[in-house]
């Protein structure tokens, strides 16, 4: 932690008004003793810089010596983070999910209790809630109260105010504070956004008993929406709050990062996804790197305020405009890309709220509904490609809505399609997405031998779908342990299903020649039935040849 009740006292002169009045920032890296001393609090495992950034005109951290693909870069402990209102299973302070399956045996006797005063805060033991007591809860507690859905980043807005006032931040930190990207003009320039700052530097200002000036919490504020990073452990898609770290803070954005930051409990870590070489910049996405080039744009424009022109943005946005023929189909393929993004949302709320919108709980009906958007934007002789966003993302769901009904056999047509036909064979995003497809697997090659489905000549076999299961666990697994760790509870959790499924499946090891000579042979008989191509398949990496 950057803050520590032991600085008490040397700091409530950090910030005058003058700093918070608006004038040409001074970016981190130009003040390299300032940059030393932030590099201090994470513990990396390539010595790191932060210099002026290759993508920007700002600052940007780079790594000092050659990264390979699959290794840890930094971890550290932000100096703070809070949740999003709703997440029930998680300790607001040390991050536990007491209902993490994946690798939380040891946490099975976990729960977390409410605040009695604000029911908003969560903790998992008397520790957490002692510590978070002294720490911040004891100011946030009342707040909570009045403002019980606040958002994540105007609570930390209040918690560093609070942190100021109680002297607990260290001059390093109130000096860096000043120097991070706000796009304090962006801001104050639009009224919607302008407004949403005011009610909250005015409640700011109440809570803190009219001590503190309107202009700290109007400029705090900006910065860390900026320089946030999103609360995601490695098996959760969405994230559940957020973290601000300093260092973490002057990672760029790229479409095509070399790097991912995920959260193991309260620790931030930070990975290499490929090779980063010596004295190169560390980027990671900010957006989810499967959103289309269209919503990347937006996202990245409404939220940091640049337009990105990489080579990826550059080469699909051509790649549309090559298939569509007409540049002016663009607006009506991102018509259908709302319009496949708001089917799947009513689905999936359909599957929570059963009763209420019956016509979304047929998944046939969601199927045809899809179909037609999807020949939208396209002349009759083309059709959306299965690898073009959403549509992958949406099959994905699509199989999981399918198997919560208990119907294996379209989840699996899904499911397959939706994680196979991408080009992601590694990272993050491919590791959750094949866990989902193992998972419907596992359903599938537990159907009995006088299920429907085997009628069917062309669907696999029982056998064929349990190798084609161990096959996928076994690259799944090592795709975990490169992008997330070994030591990292998720992958540990992937490998210890692996093993033990290893250990009781008869005949061939998976990974083995006998095994890979029936692997081959099951995968494809699986891709013939589903449509995808076989060179979509997934190769197994550490197979025996
Ligand atoms: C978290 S900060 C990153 C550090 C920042 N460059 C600095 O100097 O403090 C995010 C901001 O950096 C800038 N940025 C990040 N990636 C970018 C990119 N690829 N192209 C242009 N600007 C970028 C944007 O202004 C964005 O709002």
């Amino acid at each position: 932690m950057a803050t520590t009740e032991n600085d008490a006292g040397n700091a409530a002169d950090h910030w005058t008004d003058d700093d918070f009045t608006p004038s040409p920032r001074v970016a981190l890296h130009e003040n390299q003793k300032l940059c030393k001393k932030n590099l201090e609090s994470v513990v990396w495992c390539v010595p790191l810089e932060i210099w002026q950034s290759n993508v920007c005109m700002g600052s940007g951290l780079f790594v000092g010596a050659e990264v390979p693909a699959g290794r840890e870069i930094y971890h550290v402990n932000p100096t703070m983070h809070v949740l999003d209102a709703g997440n029930a299973s998680i300790c607001s302070h040390c991050l536990t999910d007491t209902q993490e399956v994946m690798g939380g045996a040891s946490k099975a006797n976990l729960e977390t209790k409410a605040c009695a005063s604000c029911r908003v805060a969560r903790f998992c033991s008397k520790k957490c809630q002692k510590t978070a007591w002294h720490r911040y809860h004891k100011d946030e507690c009342k707040i909570l109260q009045r403002a019980p859905g606040m958002m994540a980043q105007n609570l930390m807005t209040h918690r560093l105010i609070f942190w100021q006032q109680r002297g607990f931040i260290e001059t390093s930190l109130a000096e860096s504070l000043m120097c991070l990207e706000d796009h304090f003009d962006e801001y104050s320039k639009d009224p919607d956004r302008a407004t949403e700052l005011m009610d909250m530097a005015m409640a700011v200002r109440e809570a803190t008993g009219s001590r503190v000036s309107l202009k700290v919490p109007w400029r705090l504020g900006p910065a860390l929406r900026t320089n946030c990073v999103p609360l995601r452990s490695p098996s959760k898609r969405d994230p559940v709050g957020y973290a601000f770290d300093v260092v973490t803070a002057m990672i760029n954005h790229s479409c095509d990062p070399n790097a991912h930051v995920f959260f193991e409990g309260d620790q931030l870590r930070v990975r290499s996804l490929k090779k980063i070489a010596a004295g190169e910049e560390i980027t990671v996405s900010y957006t989810p790197p499967m959103l289309n080039v269209a919503s990347r744009k937006v996202l990245l424009d409404h939220q940091y305020f640049f337009d990105c022109y990489c080579n990826r943005c550059r080469t699909e946005l051509k790649e549309q405009c090559d298939l569509l023929g007409d540049t002016k189909q663009l607006r009506a393929l991102q018509q259908a890309r709302g319009e496949i993004l708001a089917l799947m949302n009513s689905a999936v709320r359909a599957s929570k709220y059963r009763g209420v919108n019956p016509d979304y709980e047929n998944l046939a009906n969601v199927e045809t509904k899809l179909r037609t958007i999807l020949a939208g934007p396209f002349s009759p002789n083309k059709s959306w490609p299965e690898s073009m966003e959403p549509l992958p993302c949406a099959r994905l769901s699509l199989g999981m809505l399918y198997l919560a009904q208990g119907l294996p056999v379209p989840a699996l047509r899904n499911v397959l399609k939706g994680a196979l036909f991408n080009s992601r064979k590694d990272g993050p995003e491919f590791v959750n997405e094949m866990m989902d497809v193992v998972t419907v697997l596992m359903v599938a090659g537990s159907l009995p031998p006088e299920a429907p489905a085997f009628e069917d000549k062309s669907f696999p076999s029982v056998e064929d779908i349990r190798t084609v299961t161990y096959g996928y666990l076994l690259e799944t697994a090592h795709k975990a342990a490169a992008a997330f760790g070994y030591d990292a509870e998720y992958a540990k959790g992937v490998i210890d299903m692996m093993s033990v499924m290893a250990a009781k499946k008869p005949g061939p090891e998976p990974g083995s020649k006998e095994f890979m000579g029936e692997y081959g042979p099951a995968q494809r008989k699986m891709l013939a039935w589903v449509g995808v191509p076989e060179e979509n398949g997934i190769v197994i990496t550490n197979a025996q040849k």
